[in-house]
């Protein structure tokens, strides 16, 4: 049963509250009043909220809070049976790292804030060895700081693929923290070194008192279908073999609606005649996105791609045949016998992966027979 939460409206408390302790219902005379219990996940939200806003409040869930290791935006992962965990470190036992690696204990004030326990335990992330003072000897320490840390720290574009769905997600958006602090050092105004908050979810100047707010760039991500077909495409960039959906960055003042329209007429030479929302993904790499996914259509008869070879390497029209293997496919980087690559698709952890499967499901339900 979650905890019982103060009184929501302030009731003068003169009289005899008798509160039932499962329903969280007190009764005075013959009016009731009704505490409504504050979700877990509200509360917690106004916790990450009030150690944002208060420094002196963030330095104290410090003292209890348990902090997440990077080495130059690498994560530290501790390998138990057959998965891949990040551990947790005490601030005491953050300090003795420091002292140990030759660093200041002041450099937990480099940490940022990146969720908390449900029992409002705070969770940190600092990086050993990112800004230029720590960087030079800990670059040269990190196997001695695995050794002693008895874990690694790996790529995230590879822990990802180890990591369950919570930890893949703390760990992406402490990287994207980390990483927009090293490099918001200083005041675009006044040059000045800008003032990280203790939570680090701002920066501000301290002479002219400008706020920097940590950036995601939005970037729209469609599957275009002509009703049978889906359209995918790959940049040379991507491994071989490889088709997504077709993304790109909203343009400033452009609406999501008008990136789609924009970016399939830009990248493949086609006009979308209907679009629908799916979902949003935050996406670490290179830099800080967040994805926005639709489903489009074109108008039947109007689907002659005309790909635009600056943005991409190939796009075609997939059948639903072909995509249904290309998911199955687990081995995507064996040549086939004329050297030729078999068109796969991104893994499950890229929302292109969901949306290319509702268009699977949707247009699985829409072929059976009524
Ligand atoms: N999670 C997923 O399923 C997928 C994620 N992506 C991500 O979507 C992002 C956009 O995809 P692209 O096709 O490369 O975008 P794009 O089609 O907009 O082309 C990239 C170009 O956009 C311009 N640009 C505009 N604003 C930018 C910004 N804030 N940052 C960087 N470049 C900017 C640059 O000229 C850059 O060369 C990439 O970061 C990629 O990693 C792409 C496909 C799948
Ligand atoms: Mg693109």
């Amino acid at each position: 049963m979650e905890n019982v939460y103060p009184l929501l409206n302030c009731f003068s408390l003169e009289e005899e509250l008798t509160m039932s302790l499962y329903c969280g219902i007190a009764f005075r005379r013959k009016s009731f009043w009704c505490y409504r219990l504050l979700s877990t996940y509200i509360t917690k939200t106004r916790y990450l909220f009030e150690l944002k806003e208060d420094d002196d409040a963030c330095k104290k869930a410090q003292q209890t809070g348990a902090f997440y290791l990077f080495h130059s935006l690498a994560p530290l992962l501790q390998q138990s049976e057959h998965q891949y965990l990040p551990p947790q470190h005490s601030l005491l036992e953050l300090e003795r790292l420091l002292r140990k690696f030759g660093q200041d204990t002041q450099r937990v004030e480099d940490s940022v804030l990146i969720g908390c326990s449900e029992q409002h335990e705070a969770w940190f992330a600092l990086d050993l060895c990112l800004n230029g003072s720590s960087s030079i000897n800990a670059s040269l320490q990190k196997p001695e700081m695995e050794m002693e840390l008895k874990g690694s720290f790996v790529d995230l574009r590879k822990a990802l693929f180890w990591l369950n769905v919570k930890d893949a997600s703390l760990l992406s958006t402490a990287q994207a923290l980390l990483r927009w602090h090293d490099a918001h050092q200083f005041c675009s105004r006044s040059g000045q070194p800008t003032k990280k908050n203790v939570a680090g979810s701002k920066r501000v100047c301290p002479s002219n008192k400008i706020i920097y707010y940590p950036q995601m760039a939005p970037v729209v991500i469609t599957l275009v279908s002509d009703g049978t077909r889906c359209l995918l495409a790959r940049q040379s960039s991507f491994p071989k073999g490889m088709y997504s959906a077709l993304a790109g960055f909203c343009d400033i003042g452009e609406s999501v609606e008008e990136a789609v329209r924009r970016e399939v007429a830009e990248e493949v030479g086609l006009e979308i005649e209907r679009l629908q929302y799916s979902a949003s993904q935050h996406w670490p790499f290179p830099n800080s996105s967040l994805m926005i996914a639709c489903h489009a259509t074109v108008k039947p008869g109007q689907t002659e791609i005309q790909v635009n070879f600056r943005e991409l390497e190939a796009a075609a029209w997939f059948s639903h045949d072909e995509v249904i293997t290309a998911l199955k496919r687990n081995d995507p980087h064996t040549q086939q016998q004329n050297g030729a690559f078999p068109f796969w698709l991104p893994p499950k952890l890229a929302i292109a992966n969901q949306l290319i499967k509702e268009w699977v499901e949707k247009s699985t339900c829409s072929s059976l027979p009524a």
